[in-house]
């Protein structure tokens, strides 16, 4: 066929996804998701042979490849991000990094502000998720199943020791699953065992509240501004698996109330209760 039918046939198709897109909110909210995961997989067919033939295999190298291509799919979705205390990064050596989880778009905030020599803690459904999940592996994410603590905690510990031999940093999503409620879930404590007995600093990071922009339930999914802000480190020398709960609780804290700031909500009462606004930002897409 002439590349000009081509042109004309995807320019029409374009069109008429948009039509349909703004004639029905559900159908363009698929279409938006859908087209977020067609990015990542034609960045990831991208990415693949360029960290192979610059980098040679799995290194946290290859996250810099990866995160200079996924900062450009904002710009599809019309997101802003306004990011604050990026010098906060600036730590000598290896640390653990915590932020808020609240859906798979979380990977262009994740990207937008991701520090040199830091790999990420995912579940291991992710690494079959074709060449998405070869890209992830090639970056250096660190895989757990998340159905053994006895095995996700024996890979913590691992991590624990290369992290300050090979000077990562390696970034936790303490909540453990996406979570898009307008709220934190508590956290779980892995990331705090692993920043004490590695006694490295924990970085919190926040991202303001995508509800306003993002909500699958109501299938909305607009453009819109994320506030980004990366908190001072906490230092953990000295600390004893007993202040494991008391850094966790710490962390916690300052990060759910910085949440609230930046989402420009008032802070509601600690306990977690029926009022809290009923959205679910898992996708059955991604296991
Ligand atoms: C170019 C295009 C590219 C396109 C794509 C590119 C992608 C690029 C890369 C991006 C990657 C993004 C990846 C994002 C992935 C996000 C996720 O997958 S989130 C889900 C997975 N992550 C987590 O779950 C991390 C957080 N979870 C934990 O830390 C957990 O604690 C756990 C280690 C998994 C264990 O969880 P669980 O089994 O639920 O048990 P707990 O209740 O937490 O703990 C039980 C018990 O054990 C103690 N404990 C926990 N950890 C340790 C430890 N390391 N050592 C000792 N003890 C430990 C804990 O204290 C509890 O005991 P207690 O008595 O109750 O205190
Ligand atoms: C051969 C398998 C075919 C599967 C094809 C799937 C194609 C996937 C394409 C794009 C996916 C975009 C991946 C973005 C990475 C985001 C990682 C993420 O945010 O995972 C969610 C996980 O943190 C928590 O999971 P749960 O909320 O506990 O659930």
């Amino acid at each position: 066929m002439e590349p000009g039918w081509l042109l004309w046939g995807a320019a029409v198709l374009l069109l008429l996804l948009h039509v349909l897109a703004e004639l029905s909110p559900a159908v363009g909210f698929v279409l938006r998701l859908g087209w977020y995961c067609l990015l990542c997989v034609l960045g990831s067919l991208l990415a693949v042979p360029a960290c192979l033939l610059l980098n040679g295999g799995r290194t946290v190298r290859n996250m810099r490849i990866i995160k200079n291509i996924v900062k450009a799919f904002k710009y599809f979705f019309g997101l802003k991000f306004e990011v604050k205390g990026l010098e906060n990064f600036e730590v000598e050596g290896p640390a653990i990094v915590v932020s808020n989880h609240q859906s798979i778009l979380d990977m262009m905030g994740l990207m937008e502000v991701l520090p040199d020599n830091c790999v990420q803690v995912g579940k291991k459904e992710l690494l079959y998720t074709g060449i998405v999940g070869l890209i992830m592996y090639l970056g250096g994410v660190i895989f757990i199943n998340r159905k053994s603590t006895t095995s996700a905690k024996m890979v913590m510990s691992e991590v624990a020791k290369t992290m300050v031999a090979e000077n990562v940093k390696v970034w936790v999503y303490p909540e453990g699953t996406r979570n898009c409620t307008g709220d934190f879930l508590p956290f779980k404590k892995g990331a705090f065992h692993l920043a004490i007995q590695a006694q490295v600093p924990v970085i919190p990071v926040v991202y303001s509240s995508f509800t306003s922009f993002y909500n699958p339930k109501t299938k909305l999914f607009t453009s819109g501004k994320i506030k980004v802000e990366i908190l001072p480190p906490i230092e953990t020398k000295g600390l004893t698996s007993d202040d494991v709960s008391d850094l966790t609780d710490r962390c916690y804290h300052t990060m759910r109330e910085t949440f609230f700031v930046l989402s420009g909500r008032p802070s509601p009462s600690e306990q977690w209760g029926p009022d809290q606004p009923d959205v679910w930002c898992g996708t059955a897409l991604l296991v």
